[in-house]
């Protein structure tokens, strides 16, 4: 049977090398590249139709920050499709990155340089603000569009006799002490991606929790360090290439092992020979905080659906979550 594949924030980076990957492993699949801008998206249409000849490749307009493209995008996925096989919850933004260099070269010289390189923990801020819909634009894309897709989505995802499985991009920049559950969105903080990605690995329990009994399945991956319009937003090339030296000896300290674990992230991580290869870790998430998440983003899933429907004003939001 075709399988039937979604990649969010498909035309760039991490996305378009994952399209391009599934094409390679099974060519038959119909895979639908969900993007926000449909010119980036047509080039990475014609780029993958350049390697796969004979590929089924379909577009689709979707801002995943924007509450009424999920439910518009959504609908024109249940009018095309009557399963989805795979959800790749991929697209994401790290606004206006800062870096803290004074801190990173503390670091350097300490005992967490390893994590440090890893993770950036101390290292990386960012500048948040409010999208249209009354929401901090990083939690709403990085995190509640993506949410509300798999809510509109539920009746092609959890189908009788039938298993799909939804993939989130998450990030070794995932941290417990970014997020707090009485500020799901960080409003206060200064490390909104961070807060965003630890977000994302404890709804990803929660999901399991919900939806395993309906053929639902959630797996979290972390796909390392990788040159893109991400990255390349924190640093310039030049100075990628300058530091990768000391990246790559980082990598050399990791080791290899697999199982499949709804508590692990699974890292994509390359050895010192140069083999790639995916290491399980544990993630810092715990049951209790995963329910509360996940039952505060249906309560704010009902707030916007009020607002969609009523089409009211964006500040209700604010004051109600
Ligand atoms: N690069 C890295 O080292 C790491 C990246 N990640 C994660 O990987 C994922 C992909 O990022 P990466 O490939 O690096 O960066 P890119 O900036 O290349 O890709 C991000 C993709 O997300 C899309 N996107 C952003 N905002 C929206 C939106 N509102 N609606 C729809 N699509 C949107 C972008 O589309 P557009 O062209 O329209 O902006 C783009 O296609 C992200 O979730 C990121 O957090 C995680 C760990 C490390
Ligand atoms: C000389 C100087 C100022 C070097 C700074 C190095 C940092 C810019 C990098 C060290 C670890 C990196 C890292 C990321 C960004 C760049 C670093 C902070 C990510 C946060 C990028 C996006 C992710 O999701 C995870 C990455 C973890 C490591």
């Amino acid at each position: 049977m075709q399988r039937v594949v979604i990649v969010t924030g498909a035309n760039s980076g991490i996305g378009l090398a994952l399209c391009e990957r599934l094409l390679t492993e099974d060519s038959q699949l119909r895979l639908c590249l969900a993007c926000r801008n449909t010119q980036r998206a047509e080039a990475a249409r014609s780029a993958l139709l350049t390697s796969h000849t004979n590929a089924h490749v379909d577009l689709l307009h979707l801002d995943v920050g924007s509450v009424q493209s999920v439910f518009t995008a959504a609908q024109e996925v249940k009018a095309r499709y009557s399963r989805i096989d795979f959800l790749y919850l991929n697209a994401g933004i790290m606004p206006n990155p800062q870096v803290d260099v004074k801190a990173f070269f503390k670091g350097l010289f300490s005992r967490n340089v390893i994590n440090m390189f890893a993770t950036a923990e101390g290292l990386l801020t960012q500048q948040d603000r409010l999208n249209s819909d009354g929401l901090q634009e990083v939690f709403a894309t990085n995190l509640f569009g993506h949410f509300l897709l798999i809510r509109e989505l539920e009746p092609l995802l959890c189908q009788a006799g039938h298993t799909s499985r939804i993939v989130w991009t998450s990030s070794s920049n995932a941290r417990r002490s970014a997020f707090s559950i009485e500020d799901m969105q960080h409003r206060n903080g200064t490390e909104p991606y961070s807060s965003s990605k630890y977000a994302s690995d404890t709804l990803s329990l929660a999901l399991n929790r919900h939806k395993n009994n309906q053929g639902l399945f959630s797996a979290v991956i972390c796909p390392g360090l990788v040159m893109t319009n991400l990255t390349y937003g924190i640093l310039p090339s030049f100075f990628w290439t300058l530091i990768m030296p000391i990246m790559w000896l980082h990598w050399l300290f990791l080791q290899k092992s697999e199982s499949l674990d709804p508590r692990a992230k699974y890292h994509s991580l390359t050895s010192g020979l140069g083999t790639n290869y995916t290491q399980p870790r544990k993630m810092d998430i715990d049951d209790e905080m995963s329910e509360v998440l996940y039952s505060k983003l249906l309560d704010l899933e009902r707030v916007v659906r009020g607002e969609a429907n009523e089409g009211n004003a964006a500040n209700k939001l604010i004051n109600s979550t």
